[in-house]
């Protein structure tokens, strides 16, 4: 096992519906995976079996404006009536471990990460269609009609935000989306072993 300084910051992004949460969820129970996942907060009512502390840290919208103004959170977005964001604490004590942080976050707030650690590596999850992707949002069985409307509306706003990324997975099938991001997360840690003063002791000339 290489023992890093700083973990990377992988953040995976895109339309409500494509399966960032399924895929992310996927991701987690395997075995070779040993990325940490950022918990958010969000002042959205937890769905059935949704557990505080693990699926979110559920806030009140007094709770999250006041985390807001004591800058406790790395980005932190209102989407479709709720607020989402990301606790900083965690994300700078778990990478200065040297450990991988996983994010899963809408578009808005994945662009404001992109400013504050550009280092960070950026995946957007892409639907096979649009058709697919109202299928998938219809079939969750989470959202009424309106709501549906409005998410489609959002998602094609957002996935015209992709170039802002440096990876287009496509999530046709799960299993397949979950490979391609442990290829390109592997890919990148080996970019970034390149970078020589990680090896200086090892080039010092005796
Ligand atoms: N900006 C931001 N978005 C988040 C965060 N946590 C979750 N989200 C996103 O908020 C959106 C709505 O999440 P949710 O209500 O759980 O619904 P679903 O993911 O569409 O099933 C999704 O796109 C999530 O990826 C966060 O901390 N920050
Ligand atoms: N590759 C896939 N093929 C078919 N259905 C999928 C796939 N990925 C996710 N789904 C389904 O699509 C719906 C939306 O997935 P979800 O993970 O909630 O999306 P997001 O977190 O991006 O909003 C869920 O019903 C999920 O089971």
């Amino acid at each position: 096992m290489i023992k890093r300084e700083k973990g990377l910051l992988i953040v995976l992004s895109g339309p409500s519906g494509v399966g960032k949460g399924t895929v992310r969820k996927a991701l987690f129970a395997q075995e070779d995976v040993d990325f940490q996942y950022s918990i958010s907060m969000t002042t959205r009512k937890p769905r059935e079996g949704e557990v505080d502390g693990v699926d979110y840290f559920f806030k009140t919208r007094e709770e999250f404006e006041q985390l807001i103004r004591e800058n406790k959170l790395l980005e932190w977005a209102e989407y479709v009536g709720n607020y989402y964001g990301t606790p900083i604490d965690y994300v700078e004590k778990t990478l200065n471990e040297g450990k991988d942080v996983f994010l899963e976050i809408e578009v808005q707030g994945a662009i404001q990460v992109r400013k504050a650690f550009p280092e960070g590596l950026f995946i957007f999850l892409m639907p096979p269609s649009l058709d697919e992707l109202k299928n998938r949002i219809v079939t969750r069985g989470t959202e009424s009609e309106d709501l549906i409307q409005n998410r489609m509306k959002v998602a094609k706003e957002e996935i015209e935000m992709m170039h802002e990324y440096d990876y287009i997975v496509v999530n046709d099938q799960v299993n397949l989306a979950c490979e391609r991001i442990k290829a390109i997360v592997m890919a990148e840690h080996c970019r970034r072993e390149r970078v020589e003063h990680q090896y200086k002791k090892m080039l010092e000339v005796e």
